[in-house]
């Protein structure tokens, strides 16, 4: 049995994965993590996610819960970063990571990181958007600048990041298919008299609103048509069973970097 632990178990996605896990062949929960101070600290991760008593206690000692564990799994914020990689590093514990909005330098701390540890990192857990980035890219190549791309992405009122990672994972398909620099086509706003639209632009539009869970759309607009990929996520548990399926995955990989197509075997 693989034993996970869970790094911010008190978060929407943290708990919606102790709740997957409950009932995960093959996987079982080991520890669960809160920030320090958080009021249901020594509480039970199971009865925190909903799913009853799973006897794990919900911890801050982020050290002691990664050397205790055959994988670890990071949902949380930028801040929390640092501190859960350097944890598994030291801990020689491989991690899963679905945390979005990461900088540059935690880009760069992650490309370290992967000498020491297997990691696996993806925007977005479900197959069904790790298919669409492919899509994406097979259109935005066959079609070419003659078709003006913009991305939309929909989310709920509490998300703290724009463009979501998943949109931005899109742009840089479209933008790896066209053999350009996502940052230098990138069109993230639009107002006032903003003059035509330039040539080979990827726009990014950022609706926030209600419980919706997670929508990405990817319009190629031409003369007379447009085509459109949409990927519509209705519940929080297709990231939390993609990202388990990916730790059970990567406990049997070897130091590096990967990405969801690699759980999934759809790397070239
Ligand atoms: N890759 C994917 O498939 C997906 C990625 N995400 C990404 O996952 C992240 C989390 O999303 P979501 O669960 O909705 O957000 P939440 O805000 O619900 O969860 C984040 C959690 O991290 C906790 N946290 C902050 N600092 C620490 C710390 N030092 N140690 C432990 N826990 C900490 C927060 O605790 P507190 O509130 O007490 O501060 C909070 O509970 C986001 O970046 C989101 O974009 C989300 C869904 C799918
Ligand atoms: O914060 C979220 O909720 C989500 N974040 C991820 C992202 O930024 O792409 C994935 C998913 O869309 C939900």
């Amino acid at each position: 049995m693989t034993t996970v632990g869970i790094l911010g178990a008190g978060g929407r996605m943290g708990r919606a994965l102790v709740a997957a896990l409950a009932d995960e062949q093959g996987l079982t929960l080991g520890a669960a993590t809160l920030r320090p101070g958080h009021a249901e600290l020594d509480g039970d991760a199971g009865v925190l996610a909903g799913v009853g008593a799973l006897d794990i206690a919900l911890t801050d000692d982020l050290a002691a819960a990664a050397a205790a564990v055959d994988v670890l799994i990071d949902f949380t914020l930028p801040a929390a970063f640092e501190d859960n990689l350097q944890a598994a590093v030291s801990a020689g514990t491989p991690i899963v990571i679905g945390t979005t909005g990461l900088d540059a330098e935690a880009e760069a701390a992650l490309d370290g990181a992967a000498s020491h540890i297997p990691i696996v990192q993806a925007a977005n857990y479900s197959s069904g958007v790790t298919l669409m980035r492919r899509l994406a890219e097979l259109a935005a190549g066959a079609l070419g600048d003659d078709y003006d791309v913009e991305i939309l992405e929909a989310h709920h009122r509490l998300k703290k990041d724009a463009p979501s990672g998943t949109a931005l994972a899109l742009g840089e398909a479209v933008a790896a298919a066209r053999g350009v620099n996502l940052t230098e086509q990138s069109v993230r706003s639009r107002d006032g008299i903003t003059g035509e639209r330039p040539v080979g632009a990827i726009g990014f539009q950022t609706l926030r609103g209600g419980d919706i869970v997670g929508e990405h759309t990817v319009m190629l607009a031409g003369q007379g048509e447009r085509i459109e990929l949409t990927h519509r996520a209705s519940s929080r548990d297709t990231f939390a069973r993609g990202a388990l399926r990916a730790a059970g995955w990567l406990v049997h990989q070897s130091a590096g970097r990967f990405d969801m197509e690699d759980v999934l075997g759809l790397s070239a």
